[in-house]
């Protein structure tokens, strides 16, 4: 099987912790070898505990407190002392053959969109033989206002083109929509048609973005970028359909190609 690794990012409260719970109860009732590891300094409470957890290395508070950082500055700092102390990782990890981690990260998105920290934490992963795939979690509630949703896949799609590793987007908190209509009423915005995508967008923008709001939405299509897995945390099926989607994406996720190539006009 080799070495394999989930790094699970997306906005802060988009359900990341819960769905690194959920995954790894999944992943041990299947007797698949799973080990949980916390990336974020700041985080206060764990459902499922984490094998690896950076707070023993440090904490946000500690280096909030000692070196009067605020929370931003706070969690670089912390970050980039975890590369400079990378070994406590490899050690903590160890050397086994058939490792599965899943990585919990923090929810501060220019972690994973402009600051380098996380693609040097990925490519350390690499180096160290484990073939990594990005899981992009979006609070489903998002595609109620195609805006806000559409600002969520340009972010998740600058996310993969900082990492450069096989990516997956996932639309988390799916039970919360259910309770709005069936799944079938919102299957569009799992793979939406970029025409409808653009006549939504459109409403709330002004004409002068209109011509960019329609080559965005061709582009984010053609690369898949608007494809999400939607994921109830409750129904067993869900989970093990976006595992086998993470395995396909880490098995053939470097072939980058556009669906098809357009003229945009
Ligand atoms: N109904 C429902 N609530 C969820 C689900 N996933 C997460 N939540 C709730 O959403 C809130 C945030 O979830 P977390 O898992 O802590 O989110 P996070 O992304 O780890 O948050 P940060 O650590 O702040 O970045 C919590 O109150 C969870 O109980 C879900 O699938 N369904």
């Amino acid at each position: 099987m080799g070495r394999h690794a989930q790094l699970v990012m997306g906005p802060a409260g988009s359900g990341k912790s819960t769905y690194c719970a959920t995954m790894m109860s999944h992943c041990e009732a299947q007797k698949r070898t799973v080990h949980l590891v916390n990336l974020d300094p700041a985080a206060e409470y764990f459902e499922y505990p984490p094998a690896i957890d950076i707070r023993d290395l440090i904490t946000l508070e500690d280096v909030m407190e000692e070196l009067d950082y605020g929370p931003n500055g706070g969690l670089i700092y912390c970050m980039e002392f975890l590369m400079n102390n990378i070994e406590w990782l490899e050690e903590e990890i160890g050397n086994y053959e058939n490792d599965y981690l899943i990585i919990d990260c923090p929810g501060q998105i220019e972690l994973y969109t402009h600051f380098p920290v996380m693609r040097q934490v990925c490519e350390t992963l690499q180096r160290w033989n484990f073939q990594v795939c990005g899981v992009y979690l979006l609070d489903a509630q998002f595609i109620e206002d195609v805006s806000k949703y559409f600002a969520g896949v340009m972010t998740a799609t600058s996310a993969m083109i900082n990492l450069e590793i096989p990516h997956v987007n996932v639309l988390s908190k799916m039970d919360l929509l259910l309770k709005q209509g069936k799944m079938e009423d919102f299957a569009k915005y799992f793979d939406p048609d970029p025409d409808l995508l653009i006549e939504d967008v459109n409403q709330n923008t002004r004409p002068t973005f209109h011509n960019l709001n329609r080559a965005l939405a061709h582009l984010l299509h053609d690369y898949s970028m608007v494809t999400f897995i939607p994921l109830d945390s409750t129904d067993e099926d869900s989970i093990e359909y976006l595992l086998s989607s993470i395995d396909h994406a880490i098995q053939y996720g470097e072939d980058l190609e556009p669906k098809e190539v357009e003229e945009i006009e």
